[in-house]
């Protein structure tokens, strides 16, 4: 196609930094066991202090600490024990000079004690009197009412996925429903006239199943979103435009595969030219170039490469960081990552981003090669090294971080 050419190629880091859709999810009210990954609108503030009473920490006597000053084996200090805490109610009686309250883990402390010296370092001499062989410092055995989060003091961050811990302290202070952002709804669709869907017995000459738009539902899945798989555009000249308009009102992100590249049939820039504006089209990636960003009112579009392959890398270092943003979260959950020895020797071009599929073993990361075309190179892979843009390769022996597949 001579005279054809990406029209605005952009690095990887550009991307990143300059296509920042405003677009976010509408925040709606979601039950505590609901709420595990989504997305806090804002912080979430304590209704209260927490634990919100002082609290003992060990099974043991709830003392004033001075009391204990100077106790040894040799030389123990004696206490009147004055009563017992129970677990869940008030204590019964303070805790006067030279006596002891018996103190259950995570029981009220009573008034006029500021310690509690483990069981271990007691003993019940006689009825009624408590040998102490050991000293314990104001403070000792104790949470105050406000060490886990002061009332009013955020339970968990604004734009930050919830994690199960999350959830533990929510309902700790009475919070059983929280304000998230809505899952991005991200409609899917595949173009190309030899695409068939998936449930497709036999195939006819030349045709091939949509491999693409189930792998991307599955990383929209993974990253908090809900994807929406809207069929298979042909080829057609303005079939595009037309399914874009209809999906667009309904969609927080739209993703596109193939046609992004400069052949003849390749339909997305001008379909999403004719509907929004066109960010960027070509990205310096490898696998991926034939990329394309976009704004369609509201809506980010991306335009993915054919490959399968290229798609899901492309997807997997935009789409994904995109998607997070739109639901709300400006920094997404890093994928878990190992360190490698590089097995041999990886070129690159300076200015471009490379994303190398690896297997790992035995602390070896040896790079899976092989044309875009064939995806099980994907599935074959641990996880991925990229050389960043500046390099222009890396060389065995090298350590590197590896990036997981879970
Ligand atoms: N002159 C140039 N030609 C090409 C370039 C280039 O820079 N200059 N880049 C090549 C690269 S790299 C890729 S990737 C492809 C991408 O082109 P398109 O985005 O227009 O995609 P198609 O040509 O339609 O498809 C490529 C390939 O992938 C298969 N495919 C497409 N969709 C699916 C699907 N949903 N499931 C399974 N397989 C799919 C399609 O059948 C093709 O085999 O352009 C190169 N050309
Ligand atoms: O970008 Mo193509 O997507 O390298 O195979």
């Amino acid at each position: 196609m001579s005279g054809r050419e990406f029209f605005t190629t952009r690095t990887v880091a550009e991307a990143l930094a300059g296509f920042r859709p405003a677009h976010r999810t509408p925040v709606e009210e979601v039950a505590l066991p609901a709420a595990l990954h989504r997305v806090p609108a804002a912080d979430i503030l304590s209704p209260q202090a927490l634990p919100g009473f002082p609290r003992s920490t060990v099974d043991g006597y709830a003392v004033r600490a001075a009391d204990t000053y100077g106790a040894s084996e040799g030389l123990p200090s004696y206490l009147d024990l004055l009563g017992a805490v129970r677990m869940g109610a008030a204590p019964a009686v303070p805790v006067r000079p030279g006596g002891c309250v018996a103190m259950p883990t995570g029981g009220v402390i009573p008034d006029g004690a500021d310690a509690v010296v483990m069981v271990e370092y007691t003993a019940e001499t006689m009825p009624g009197t408590i040998e102490v062989t050991r000293p314990v410092a104001p403070g000792g055995g104790i949470v105050r009412a406000d060490d886990d989060v002061a009332a009013g003091a955020a339970l968990v961050p604004g734009g930050r996925p919830l994690r199960a811990p999350d959830l533990g302290l929510l309902a700790a202070a009475g919070v059983v429903s929280v304000p998230v952002h809505a899952r991005p709804r991200v409609t899917i669709i595949s173009t190309g006239d030899e695409v068939v869907p998936p449930g497709t017995a036999e195939l006819a000459a030349g045709q091939v199943r949509d491999a693409t738009a189930s792998a991307l539902a599955g990383l929209v899945i993974e990253a908090g979103g809900d994807p929406v798989v809207a069929g298979i555009v042909p080829d057609e000249p303005g079939a595009l435009k037309d399914r874009l308009a209809e999906v667009l009102p309904e969609s927080d992100l739209v993703v596109v595969s193939a046609g992004s590249s400069v052949g003849a049939r390749d339909e997305t820039a001008g379909a999403v030219a004719a509907v929004g504006s066109v960010w960027c089209h070509g990205l310096a990636i490898k696998p991926g170039k034939p990329t394309l960003l976009a704004e369609c009112g509201a809506v980010p579009v991306i335009g993915l490469p054919g490959n399968p392959l290229s798609a899901l890398v492309v997807f997997g270092q935009i789409g994904i960081q995109l998607l997070w943003r739109i639901g709300g979260c400006d920094k997404p959950p890093a994928r878990p990552n190992v360190r490698a020895r590089l097995s041999r020797d990886l070129a690159s071009a300076a200015g471009r981003l490379d994303v190398i599929q690896v297997k790992v073993v035995d602390g070896v990361a040896e790079p899976l090669f092989g044309p875009s075309a064939l995806l099980s190179v994907l599935t074959r892979a641990d996880g991925y090294v990229v050389i960043p843009e500046p390099a222009t390769g890396l060389d065995a022996g090298v350590e590197v971080d590896v990036t997981l597949y879970s």
